[in-house]
Parts: C-alpha cells; sequence; structure tokens
C-alpha cells in the first residue's frame, strides 16, 4: 500500500441520450484521491458532479474511461470495489426514519458485519465526533434537516469503508452547522484516514474542508489543483489606484517598469489604474513615482480575491491562465 491511490478516475466519460441526442455529462475526468485526503469536485449546477459520483459508486454504469477502487476496477470488479465505497447521496438517505439515532447506527453496523465487541466503541466515537450525544435516542423523524444529514453521514462511516463518497453534504445546512460539517470531515479524514471525496457548488465548503479539488463545467474540467495554489495563484498583490488627473505618457511608462499595469481607465474627472505588484514595498516605489510626476492620489485600494472570485473568473474564462 502506501503509495496506492485509494480512488483513480481515469479518463471518464459519461453520456446521457435525451430525445435522439446525446449529452457529455463527464467529458474525459481524471483525478485520484489519497487515503487520508479530503478531494472536493467543485462546479456548478449541472457540472457532472452527481454523475461522477453515481459511476464512482456504482448507481450509473459509464461509457468510457476507468474507475478504480483501491486497485479493483468498477467496469469489471464493481463487487470487490464496492466493499471499500460508502455513499451519502442527496435524496437517497440510507436512514430509517423511525429508529433513533443510534438504532440506525446499531442497525447499519450490524447488516454491514463489524464484530459487536467493536460495534458499541465506534458507535459511541460516531456519537462523539458528530456531537449527537443528545439526539442518540431521539427518533430521526423529529430531527431537524441538518441534524439529519449529519445522521446520515455518520451512518455512512459506521462501516469503516475506506473510501465516503458525499454528494453535497453541506447543501441547506445554516451556516453554523455547515460550519461543524466541515470540520467533522476533515477531522474524520485526518484521524481515521479515509479517502473522502465531496461534491459541492460552494467554494466556502472547499476551502475550509478539501486539500485538493477539481473544478468541472459542463462535464469538464477546467481546474485542478491544491486549494492552497489555487489560493496563491490567484492571490497577487493587485492594487486599485484612483488619481486625481490622467497619467501623461511619461508615468504610464514608468509605471510599467515598476509593476504590471493591468488596466487603466481615464474618466472626466480622474484616472483609475489597476496595478498588479509582487511585493508591498513596489508600493513605495509607486508613490515615489507620483510624487516625481506630481499627481495627486485619491485614493488605493487592495483587491483581494477570494476563492469565490476565482472560481467565478474560471467559469467565465474555462481556462487556468486568467489572472483578473
Ligand atoms: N438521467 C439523466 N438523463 C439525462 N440527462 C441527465 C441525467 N442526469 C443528469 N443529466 C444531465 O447531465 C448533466 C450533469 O448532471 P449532474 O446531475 O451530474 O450535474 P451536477 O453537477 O451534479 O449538478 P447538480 O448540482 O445540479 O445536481 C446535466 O446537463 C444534466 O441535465
Amino acid at each position: 500500500m502506501g503509495m496506492v491511490d485509494y480512488l483513480q478516475v481515469n479518463n471518464l466519460q459519461k453520456l446521457y441520450y435525451v430525445n435522439n441526442s446525446k449529452i457529455k455529462a463527464v467529458d474525459d475526468v481524471t483525478f485520484n484521491v489519497k487515503a487520508g485526503e479530503v478531494f472536493g469536485l467543485l462546479g456548478p449546477n449541472g457540472a457532472g458532479k452527481t454523475s461522477i459520483i453515481k459511476c464512482i459508486c456504482g448507481l450509473l454504469d459509464y461509457d468510457g474511461g476507468d474507475i478504480i477502487v483501491n486497485g479493483y476496477s468498477m467496469k469489471n470488479k464493481r463487487r470487490k470495489g464496492l466493499r471499500h465505497i460508502s455513499a451519502v447521496l442527496e435524496g437517497n438517505r440510507n436512514i430509517y426514519w423511525r429508529m433513533t439515532v443510534k438504532e440506525n447506527l446499531e442497525f447499519f453496523s450490524g447488516i454491514n458485519g463489524i464484530s459487536s465487541s467493536k460495534v458499541k466503541e465506534r458507535i459511541n466515537y460516531l456519537i462523539n465526533q458528530f456531537q449527537l450525544q443528545q439526539q442518540k435516542d431521539t427518533v430521526v423523524n423529529k430531527l431537524s434537516r441538518g441534524m439529519k444529514q449529519k445522521v446520515a453521514i455518520a451512518i455512512s462511516l459506521i462501516a469503516n469503508k475506506d473510501i465516503i463518497l458525499l454528494d453535497e453534504p453541506t447543501l441547506g445546512l445554516d451556516v453554523s452547522m455547515s460550519h461543524e460539517m466541515r470540520s467533522i470531515l476533515r477531522g474524520i479524514a485526518k484521524d481515521e484516514n479515509k479517502t473522502i471525496l465531496l461534491s459541492t457548488h460552494d467554494m466556502n465548503v472547499v476551502e475550509a474542508t478539501c486539500d485538493r479539488l477539481i473544478i468541472i463545467n459542463k462535464g469538464k474540467i477546467i481546474a485542478k489543483d491544491t486549494v492552497d495554489n489555487l489560493k496563491s495563484l490567484f492571490n497577487k498583490e493587485i492594487y486599485k489606484v484612483t488619481l486625481m488627473e490622467g497619467p501623461k505618457n511619461q508615468l504610464k511608462e514608468r509605471l510599467k517598469k515598476v509593476a504590471q499595469l493591468l488596466n487603466y481607465q481615464k474618466q472626466a474627472e480622474n484616472t483609475s489604474l489597476l496595478l498588479q505588484l509582487d511585493n508591498g514595498n513596489q508600493l513605495i516605489e509607486i508613490f515615489q513615482l507620483f510624487k516625481e510626476e506630481g499627481i495627486s492620489l485619491i485614493a488605493i485600494e487592495k483587491v483581494t480575491k477570494n476563492l469565490e472570485g476565482i472560481f467565478i473568473d474560471l467559469l467565465k474564462e474555462e481556462q487556468h491562465e486568467i489572472l483578473l
């Protein structure tokens, strides 16, 4: 083991046929997820996230490429592969609504063949992890939507499989429940060395939970990276500068020597510039330039880009290179 990726998705293709036409819901998607890693599938509605997850957990056949689960191809070794997978899909929760939280956990541990000595220990562990102490004897039907989602995810972990697939695990949760869910998921992946693949359309969920991600749109991967890299790639120091008057050509040329001039707009009363700097020190040089040219500064503000902005840009441009 060690180096083996628990989940490999290689050149996956999934087609749907609707009214004699073909929809490429998943188009040549390749990624792998290691043990202990939380991996995000990020994309807008219809991007193909659910289709990918359903292909991985054997609910859908695929049309091209392959999915390898702990060494088993889901094309011809599906049953062996499935032994390593637990999935929580939206609207398809394996919960018994009339049983209590604890009864559900016991039931699903039973049918998944865990020895009884370990069952109690694991149930207690999950009840603690998911902070379900107060709800453990409540009938699931009486719980809030967020609580039900927590229970569904706890159940997916009771059998102690290697790979957990979660389709939109924070959808419809309130802010505090969503935060709690993110930290539970991260904790479980790290503590138990699980491979967690989650889909979401929410960049904040990815930012708080995932190690790596792919961004998909219309079935295609448009970015694949670590969350950190993707953030730093786009976290350049960009400043929006407003000047009292239009810069003379000389100033423009001088500015270009110090920083990257991304945008320059002359309005009736003033001029705004968008400058990209490599470090804060360049800002001092820029101020010096304005002073030497006798130009008054009206305003300067740092333009920060969070992942949300990056995501929106990527969807717009559908490529990795864009900076603004
Ligand atoms: N059973 C189906 N028959 C025909 N087309 C389908 C079917 N299921 C999904 N699609 C289409 O495939 C594409 C990808 O859908 P999918 O549900 O995988 O996307 P998604 O990223 O999960 O989006 P959402 O967040 O809206 O569920 C969409 O264009 C969708 O309309």
